[in-house]
């Protein structure tokens, strides 16, 4: 028995008695062991929903019987369509549990291609870790993920590893049969093809290379808060990051919704570590992003950037979209406190996150949304946005919500405080926070809105020549939304070190699967049964072209978005411009009205003249590949967006 007179000592004025275990407020812990002591420390999550009387489903089925679909579920996605038997999956941290037969679920051996014998590989389990919490995968990256860091907010702090954007020349799209009709192929298109067979020998490749490790991570999850629309989507990879990543960028399912997810609708199989395999065809680096419609799959080696995995989603929304009257938009999209929805299209860099996240109106989503019968939808259940120089003062709710829970990629910090520098580029320009949309704090919820009022075009104009804001016709919106100009801004794509003019149809030619001119019809006939407005809004170059004028300010963008939401822009004067044709304001609340005309910032007006010209030479050159195609269902339509571009008297 141990003394008692060192509760004493102590100093505690009630006394204690260690031998007496049933005194209120008894400060020992009752434990035989320290293991028993560490036990204590996790409360059993709640396993499931309550099976309340309410109809919850007619999967009234056991906790075990659950579980064991599950684990047969994820089985079928690891499966080795090769093998007769691949590794065997199991729940759970393999650091943590110890091997539990019960836990096994066998893989079926369903599938049809000629299999070659059992390898070592079927005798090995790869443990599963599902649908992690945030907590939990900050423990798996600090533990396991090189370059894995706790900033001073809270954020997780990650490296992408080599490619530190996305490699749109590494994607792929499976041609078959239907998709050869479907999709397009060909010069603009972002779809580069592949065969059938090619596609299985990098899925095989991710998928051994996943069931070689020790553990996956598993994601179950929605897009589309549109409840009749939602895409079950599963994401395999093999890093705590990745699973983070997703788990703030896709919707969350709730405990009750994990519970139904059955069978996804889409899988991404994420072995980005690994690298695919120059000798296989179609291959021209060892990057490969690889998406097969029929298979319902998507396969990442060779790169780590997170990005790809929301973007190719994105490719996969606006395949399958469209085929129910669905316009898909590669634009952030927020309401007002009167319900008026705006929509902010753009390319990488233009705006959309920074000026749809607005302290004074409801954010429904940054990047990427529906427009269907019934309003608008965000497809995505989180923000991604650009951190580089950001500064409280300009993005407060950014700012703010990088902490606990999001993931932070690239930027560089102080090694003993961990306080990011936003400003530092060593590592990439492109650093990028993902937050899930909750925590922007007047954030719509669910993140669906009304038909849109006002459509506003982002370009960042490297140029200098396009005005901080001008008013569109319908026709003119279409042309813009065709031609979508902008200059890439480093960072978001590789190999760009400076901006650079660019197109790229429907502002997001990059995830388009079908040809630009059936966005565009969709998003004409929208516009015009809901009386949409459109507004091109020049986020670039002012006072020169990039080198020699400055970005317009942000708060002077902020003030003309002001004015576009509050409708005070219906009711000013217009001039237009020569050649672009544009209807420009002569005076917008808070915008000094000289910078209004690009044409006044310009000290040297002859170079002013010539860099028009030579920008709207660019546009035309670039629409010419869209005049041979009809626009909607008649002619007349076509022949005014094309009267709607730039006019050169001498071309
Ligand atoms: N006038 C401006 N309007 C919008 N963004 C600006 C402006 N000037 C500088 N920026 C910066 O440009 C970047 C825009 O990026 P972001 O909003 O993430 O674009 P997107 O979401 O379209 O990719 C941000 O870093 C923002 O701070
Ligand atoms: C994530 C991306 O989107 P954005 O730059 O438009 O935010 C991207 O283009 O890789
Ligand atoms: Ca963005
Ligand atoms: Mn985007």
């Amino acid at each position: 028995m141990p003394a008692t007179s060192g509760s004493v000592a102590n100093g505690n004025a009630m006394g204690r008695n260690q031998v007496r275990d049933d005194e209120e407020g008894d400060p020992t812990v009752k434990v035989q062991t320290i293991d028993e002591l560490h036990s204590l420390q996790k409360k059993k999550s709640a396993p499931s929903t309550p099976k309340s009387s309410q109809p919850t489903s007619f999967f009234n089925i056991s906790e075990e019987e659950r579980n064991k679909q599950q684990l047969e579920s994820i089985s079928a996605s690891l499966a080795s369509l090769t093998r007769e038997s691949g590794p065997k999956v199991v729940k759970g941290d393999p650091a943590a549990r110890k091997f539990e037969a019960s836990r096994v679920a066998h893989v079926p051996a369903h599938i049809r291609t000629p299999t070659i014998a059992v390898s070592d590989s079927s005798l090995k389990f790869t443990h599963v870790l599902y649908n992690l919490s945030p907590a939990e995968l900050y423990e798996q990256a600090i533990k396991y993920e090189k370059g894995s860091f706790v900033t001073s907010t809270g954020a997780l702090a990650t490296l992408s590893g080599a490619k530190t954007g996305r490699c749109p020349r590494d994607k792929r799209v499976v041609k078959d049969e239907a998709t050869e009709n479907e999709l397009w192929w060909g010069k603009g298109s972002p779809n580069i093809e592949m065969d059938e067979h090619s596609f299985m020998v990098n899925r095989e490749r991710a998928v051994d290379y996943l069931n070689s490790l020790d553990k996956v991570f598993v994601n179950d999850q929605f897009l589309n808060w549109d409840p009749e629309n939602r895409i079950k989507v599963r994401i395999v990879s093999a890093r705590a990051y990745h699973s983070l990543f997703m788990h703030n960028m896709c919707i969350r399912p709730t405990q009750q919704e994990l519970e139904n997810f059955g069978t996804p609708d889409f899988t991404i199989y994420n072995a980005g570590q690994f690298p695919c395999n120059r000798y296989t065809h179609y291959m021209t680096s060892s990057t490969s992003i690889d998406l097969n419609l029929g298979r319902k799959e998507m396969v990442i080696l060779g790169t780590q950037y997170a990005g790809e995995m929301k973007k190719g989603l994105f490719s996969l929304m606006h395949y399958l979209m469209p085929k129910r009257q669905i316009l898909s938009l590669h634009s952030g999209c927020n309401m007002g406190k009167g319900g008026d929805v705006a929509l902010f299209f753009g390319l990488s860099g233009t705006g959309k996150t920074t000026l749809s996240t607005d302290h004074n109106r409801y954010l429904i989503g940054d990047d990427e949304h529906c427009w269907s019968e019934s309003g608008v939808s965000n497809i995505e259940g989180g923000c991604y946005a650009k951190c580089i120089d950001l500064s409280k003062e300009n993005e407060p709710d950014i700012w703010n919500a990088i902490k606990f829970g999001t993931v932070l990629e690239n930027v560089v910090f102080d090694e003993h405080f961990r306080e990011v520098d936003y400003c530092d580029k060593s590592v990439t320009e492109n650093t990028r926070a993902a937050y899930p949309i909750e925590y922007i704090p007047n954030v719509k919820l669910p993140c669906v809105g009304p038909h849109p009022k006002n459509v506003i075009l982002l370009a960042c104009d490297a140029f200098g020549v396009l005005p901080p804001v001008s008013k569109l016709s319908l026709s003119q919106t279409m042309y813009h939304f065709i031609s979508g100009y902008t200059a890439l801004v480093a960072g978001t794509e590789e190999g760009i070190k400076e901006p650079q003019a660019t197109f790229s149809a429907c502002f997001g030619a990059a995830f388009i699967m079908l040809h630009p001119t059936k966005y565009a019809a969709m998003l004409a006939e929208k516009m015009k049964n809901h009386g949409a407005t459109g507004w091109l809004v020049n986020t670039g170059w002012s006072g020169g072209s990039y080198g020699c004028g400055s970005r317009i300010k942000l708060s002077y963008t902020r003030k003309i978005i002001d004015a576009i939401h509050s409708g005070s822009l219906m009711n000013v004067e217009y001039k237009k411009t020569e050649i672009f044709g544009l209807e420009i304001p002569t005076e917008v609340q808070g915008v000094p009205s000289e910078i209004l005309n690009p044409e006044n910032t310009w000290s040297d007006k002859q170079a002013y003249k010539e860099t028009l010209k030579k920008l709207a030479g660019l546009f035309k050159n670039n629409f010419e590949t869209f005049t041979n195609h009809q626009i909607g269902e008649n002619n007349q339509l076509t022949q005014e967006i094309l009267a709607a571009g730039p006019i050169l008297d001498d071309a």
